[in-house]
Order: structure tokens, then C-alpha cells, then sequence
């Protein structure tokens, strides 16, 4: 069977609705970065691309979002370093283990305002569960073999997550609705 994320591998545990936030921490054994959250993650997915941060050997990342009044870095924020400036989420990861710890977007952008972040760092139980999935095709950028991403999407399909190429259908039109409307073909 083919392996996604070990998040997902043994079947997804529901989380808690009255959850609210917690603290991620890094990779690092010693002075890790420590992200505190203050509330629950929203639209938490798989995402397949190359650019959203995996532990070692998934093939997806599981990656949702906080408003970004939501979190503060609460320790070891020297440690973090932007991996790529020129993306439109900046991604900030520690320097020593990898991790991402959160990624913000500061241009103007229909997702500005949100933070994204992977719960799996937090040790903390009840964070939303997994919701989709996204950029499945991405994975062949990846390196997966494409003649066998037809398993990805079923195992998927087992697991009771759609799957998509792009975001989900909700969110996809989130994004052209603000696009719509910065263009002025939608009202204000
Ligand atoms: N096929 C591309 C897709 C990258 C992509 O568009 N990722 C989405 C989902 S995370 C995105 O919104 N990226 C914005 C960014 O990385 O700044 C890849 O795999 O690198
Ligand atoms: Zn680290
Ligand atoms: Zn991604």
C-alpha cells in the first residue's frame, strides 16, 4: 500500500471541535523553536507540492492555517530562517533540524492574514483533522512515478478525502471571489 504521511497511513484520528491551540515545537533535541498557538487549526489538508514541509519519508505534508494573530514564536525565534523570499508564503523554518515552523504571506494576496502550520508538530492532542487533499499531482514533481499516482488518489479515496490539483473547490473559489472583486468585475 502506498505510504502518504504517517498521519494518515493508519487511518485519521478525528479532532477535538472545543480544541483550542497549542505549542509546536521543531525538530531540535536541544533548544527547539517553539510556535504557541491560540487556536485550532482551519482547512487542515494534505498538500502534495514540493515546496510544503514533510517529515522525513511522507510523500505529503499535512498543513492547515491559524489567523495569524494566532500565533507568536515563543522560543529559540533566532533559529528560524526563511527558505525562500521569493515565494508568496514565506516559509519559516530552524536552520538546524529543517522544520517549518509557520509560513505567512506578506503581499497582498486573498490568503493574507493567515499562517500556515503543521500541527503534527505539536505533541498537544485535538487539532483538525485532515480535511483533503491537495496538489496531488505535484507529487510526480516530486519524483513519485506517475503511473502509479492512480494509487495515491484511491488511497485517498479510502481514507474518505477527496482529492484535488489545485486547493479545494471552496477554497479555490475563496481565491477567485478576491480576485473578482480586486479586478472589479464582482462588487466590493
Ligand atoms: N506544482 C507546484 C505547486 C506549488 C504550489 O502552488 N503550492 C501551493 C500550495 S502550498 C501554493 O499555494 N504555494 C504558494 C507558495 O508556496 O508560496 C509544486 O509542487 O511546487
Ligand atoms: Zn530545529
Ligand atoms: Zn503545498
Amino acid at each position: 500500500m502506498v505510504s502518504l504521511h504517517p498521519l494518515l497511513d493508519n487511518g485519521i484520528t478525528p479532532g477535538s471541535p472545543s480544541f483550542s491551540g497549542g505549542t509546536l515545537k521543531c525538530l531540535c533535541s536541544s533548544s527547539p523553536v517553539e510556535v504557541t498557538l491560540t487556536s485550532n487549526v482551519l482547512h487542515n489538508h494534505a498538500c502534495g507540492c514540493t515546496k510544503c514541509w514533510k517529515p522525513a519519508g511522507a510523500l505529503f505534508s499535512i498543513v492547515g492555517v491559524v489567523p495569524k494573530a494566532n500565533l507568536s514564536v515563543t522560543a529559540n525565534a533566532d533559529k528560524l530562517v526563511i527558505i525562500d523570499e521569493s515565494a508568496a508564503i514565506q516559509r519559516y523554518a530552524c536552520k538546524e533540524c529543517g522544520a517549518h515552523l509557520y509560513g505567512r504571506i506578506e503581499k497582498e494576496h486573498p490568503f493574507a492574514g493567515l499562517d500556515f502550520v503543521h500541527a503534527e508538530l505539536s505533541e498537544d492532542k485535538g487539532w483538525q483533522e485532515p480535511q483533503f487533499a491537495a496538489f496531488v499531482s505535484s507529487a510526480i514533481e516530486q519524483g513519485f512515478d506517475p503511473e502509479k499516482i492512480g494509487e495515491v488518489r484511491g488511497r485517498f479515496k479510502e481514507l474518505g478525502l477527496e482529492t484535488y490539483d489545485a486547493l479545494s473547490p471552496p477554497l479555490m473559489d475563496a481565491i477567485a471571489t478576491w480576485t473578482g472583486k480586486k479586478n472589479g468585475k464582482l462588487p466590493a
